[in-house]
């Protein structure tokens, strides 16, 4: 059985997450295993986990206590299923109670790293690990008794069972957190469980996400015309070369051109990505679209939603002029590619279970009436992920290495109703800005960094001995592995010095640059 979701021949290993900080991690961890993990909410039943074909399960950390009222629970029906399970801190210790051992407060907390003591030598999930390792625990509570039927693998000063094994059901858990870097063999932990606890393969690897992905694409699209979003940013790039990969000259991309680009953008795209693929590329201009649509509006998610809903009109058009142009007869063409990722699903409340943070708009700011049939290759794939693949498709590192920018452009980077003359005064500004960057050699040292106009906000400034009542610039670097979590760039001062100069002296109507030094949570990325 294929999971619909990721049209994937593979079985995911379903992290369960209890309202862990670090979910996101331990499918990462797993998917840098080579075997493939999604992440579900704990909210599903035993029925549904199941429904949803998992080659194994990992249930992860949380913050409550299992023997808290409405602490999130786990059905002991799970565990008799016969597929293996690893349950960590929280879910190590739902795992423990719900089956018959004892969890209670120990009055010892252990936050951080701690020593860890195998009990016998190192075996089962913790082969290969030494007799005393060093992991990253934190918890307050413990699992003091083992339930009947399993072993005792380590344990530390405040947790008497640290981990635990069922070998003859394949169930296993652990009290502290292999999935963070912190830990020490936190990675042949995951492994250990993965290749010997489950008997999984290491099978899902960049090459066989391409060719399994092109596979499903033929069989999607057939031999019928498609036409794919294409922004100059990485997803499009590499969503647009497998496609092209899959059904070559079927594929014509488009490329928007709404009028909130940063300087250069669209040379760019025309020169880049044609060139290094030889794509047939669309245009459309359409800022007048976008501008009218989004005239006096200022609340975040009613811009995403416009421009989510301008987009899909823009590729609408662009679909009868490519017809037109192509003398083509008969049906329109119903395919649109998007080089939509996991975590614009996640963020967009679509990930099961999660909250909507924002609209992106390729996900949750979609129109109602969508005509297309979407088509997204990449939509459970994390960045890092992406760019493997477009690198194993060959595509030039110019393009794979490139920082994101989102969809939405400078009509999210403004706090504020978007004009035109904000437009141009925020490209001025993030020009002068990527250009230091640039200059300074650190581009590569950040993963993205925004340029937002508090176009609401006016402070008072002195320029040229006389009074100004200004508009403050705010800078976002950030350093990020995936987006869903981010912390703030730490760029040398006398390069914040001089894009401030710079700013100040070039842009009119700026009188002030100030830096975000928030991390991801609890600010996000962009401001809006
Ligand atoms: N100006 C545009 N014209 C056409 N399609 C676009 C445009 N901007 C975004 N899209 C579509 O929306 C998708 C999501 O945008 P997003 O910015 O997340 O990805 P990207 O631009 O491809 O990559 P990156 O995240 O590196 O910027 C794109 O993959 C693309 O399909
Ligand atoms: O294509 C996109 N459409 C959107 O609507 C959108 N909103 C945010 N982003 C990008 O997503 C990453 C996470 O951003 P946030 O921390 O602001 O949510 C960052 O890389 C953002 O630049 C978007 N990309
Ligand atoms: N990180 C966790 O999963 C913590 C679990 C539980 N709340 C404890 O304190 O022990
Ligand atoms: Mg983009």
């Amino acid at each position: 059985m294929t999971t619909p979701e990721n049209g994937s021949e593979h079985r995911p290993v379903l992290v369960v997450d209890y309202g862990a900080q670090y979910a996101q991690l331990i499918a990462r961890r797993v998917r840098e295993a080579d075997v493939y993990s999604e992440i579900v909410p704990h909210t599903l039943s035993t029925q549904e986990i199941l429904a949803k074909n998992p080659s194994a399960i990992i249930l992860s950390g949380g913050p409550s206590s299992v023997y808290a009222e409405g602490a999130p629970r786990v059905e002991a029906d799970l565990f008799d299923a016969g597929v293996p399970v690893l349950g960590i801190c929280y879910g190590f210790q739902a795992m423990a109670s719900v089956l018959g051992g004892t969890v209670a407060k120990t009055g010892l907390r252990e936050y951080g790293s701690t020593d860890i003591t195998s009990d016998g030598a190192s075996r089962s999930i913790l082969e290969g690990t030494p007799e005393h390792q060093n992991a990253w625990m934190s918890h307050g509570d413990s699992v003091q008794e083992a339930p009947e039927g399993f072993e005792v693998l380590a344990s530390t000063a405040g947790a008497p069972v640290a981990a635990f094994a069922n070998e003859a059901k394949a169930l296993y858990g652990v009290q502290w957190h292999p999935e963070v870097k912190h830990s020490q063999h936190g990675q042949a932990v995951i492994e250990n469980f993965l290749f010997r606890g489950a008997r999984l393969d290491p099978n899902w690897t960049t090459r066989n996400i391409l060719e399994e992905q092109a596979d499903r694409i033929r069989e999607q699209i057939g031999d019928a015309r498609v036409i794919c979003g294409l922004s100059g940013g990485v997803d499009s790039a590499v969503a647009a070369a497998l496609v092209q990969r899959a059904v070559g000259d079927q594929l014509t991309c488009v490329f928007v051109d709404h009028g909130l680009l940063r300087e250069g953008e669209a040379e760019q795209v025309e020169r880049d990505f044609v060139a290094a693929t030889g794509v047939k590329l669309h245009v459309a201009n359409e800022q007048k679209r976008f501008l009218e649509a989004l005239a006096g509006v200022s609340d975040p998610e009613t811009k995403r939603k416009i421009i989510g809903r301008e987009f899909i009109r823009a590729f609408e058009e662009a679909e009868r002029a490519i017809m037109r142009e192509a003398e083509a007869e008969g049906e329109p063409i119903r395919f649109l590619v998007q080089g939509t990722l996991y975590p614009d699903v996640v963020e967009s409340g679509g990930g099961e279970g999660a909250a909507n943070i924002k609209s992106h708009h390729n996900v949750g700011g979609l129109p109602e009436d969508l005509q297309f049939e979407l088509v997204e290759p990449l939509r459970t794939l994390f960045k890092d992920e992406v760019r493997a693949v477009g690198a194993q498709l060959g595509l030039p590192a110019e393009i794979v290495g490139r920082q994101p920018f989102p969809g939405p452009g400078l009509g999210i980077r403004i706090v504020g109703d978007v004009t035109e003359e904000r437009l141009a005064l925020l490209r001025k500004a993030d020009a002068i800005a990527r250009a230091e960057l640039t200059a300074a050699g650190l581009d590569n040292e950040v993963w993205q960094m925004p340029v937002v106009l508090l176009a609401d906000v006016r402070s008072v400034g002195v320029q040229g001995d006389g009074r100004t009542y200004g508009h403050p610039i705010v800078l976002r670097p950030v350093s990020s592995e995936d987006a869903m979590t981010a912390d703030w760039s730490r760029l040398p001062y006398d390069l914040l010095a001089r894009i401030s100069n710079r700013i100040t002296n070039e842009v009119d109507g700026v009188n002030r640059v100030v830096l975000d030094v928030t991390s991801k949570p609890p600010g996000t990325i962009e401001w809006e």
